[in-house]
């Protein structure tokens, strides 16, 4: 007798390599720049591809490839990346009847504005570190989830964490300790509350705006005040306060997940030399907080 499987497909394209410039005048703030890395994929009903000969359904990952770089030359207005991964996810599930759904994943090149004796430069940009990404799944219904994150953003103070109070059994070397130097690399996911296409804001919600806000929110309260800090009893109750302001500061943030290695910086026993040394280990900690409140309305 022949097996019956449950068979579903998904094809697509990653590392589509595709930069914008809208070339503002310089007193209209100058030159917008990016450079994005675009993933597709689509669940497409192509299904004879995969159990015969017959590609007639396939659309092909050449095809996806250039319709990033077609749909980036349309957008003559500035979008965010968000939006951006939206315009896309709409057109494959609204063109093509055999895709039911498309996911498009973005990663940002941190290119920042330079400036030139303080004053910024119209048209002139260097690499920063930290990246903005994102990631986008369209149904054909319209229904929409659109996550956004951080990646690569490396958070360091000299003082004002400590380390105490932690399980103390025949494995443990680690002094206590009310002063040592904390760091961190975060990686941050948040969704946004939008759970259709007709929920999009009509005027653009500044996705890109948000993005700056909430990576304010991470740094201000990993390193609190300028001048006294705040002190960190762990970086698991740093990481718990940095997520939970995040969703108190903005409604329009539905969960937030975030991913904080502990960067050891150690001092090293030198046993008679003086001024130790410090050598680097890694920890992991990671959370997820959602906000419990009702998702946006439309006004
Ligand atoms: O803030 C910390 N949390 C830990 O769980 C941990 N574990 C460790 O060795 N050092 C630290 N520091």
């Amino acid at each position: 007798m022949a097996g019956r499987f449950d068979l579903q497909g998904r094809h697509g394209k990653s590392r589509v390599r595709v930069s914008r410039v809208w070339r503002r005048p310089a007193d209209a703030g100058g030159h917008l720049f990016v450079e994005w890395s675009v993933a597709v994929s689509v669940v497409s009903d192509c299904l004879p591809s995969y159990t015969s000969d017959d590609n007639s359904a396939i659309v092909a990952t050449d095809s996806i490839k250039n319709t990033v770089y077609v749909k980036a030359k349309e957008c003559t207005e500035v979008v965010s990346m968000e939006e951006f991964a939206v315009i896309l996810g709409r057109h494959f599930t609204s063109l093509y009847p055999q895709v039911s759904e498309a996911t498009v994943t973005i990663v940002e090149r941190p290119w920042e504005r330079v400036a030139v004796d303080g004053k910024p430069h119209s048209h002139g940009f260097k690499l920063g570190s930290e990246k903005h990404t994102t990631e986008v799944t369209v149904k054909k219904s319209g229904s929409l989830l659109i996550n956004s994150g951080i990646q690569g953003y490396s958070l360091l103070k000299t003082t004002q964490s400590g380390f105490e109070g932690f399980v103390r059994d025949r494995y443990t070397l680690l002094p206590e300790t009310r002063e040592r130097i904390v760091a961190t690399e975060v990686t941050a996911w948040w969704r946004y509350p939008f759970e259709h296409i007709s929920q999009l804001p009509s005027k653009p919600f500044c996705f890109t705006q948000r993005y700056q806000d909430v990576k304010k929110v991470l740094a201000d309260t990993f390193f609190g005040p300028p001048e006294v800090g705040v002190y960190s009893p762990s970086v698991q109750n740093t990481l718990y306060l940095m997520a939970r302001e995040v969703l108190t500061r903005f409604p329009d943030i539905a969960s937030v997940q975030l991913r904080m290695p502990n960067l050891h910086f150690l001092p090293v026993n030198l046993s008679g030399k003086e001024n130790p040394g410090l050598v680097k280990l890694l920890m992991m900690c990671t959370c997820q907080l959602m906000n419990h409140m009702e998702p946006l309305k439309q006004h």
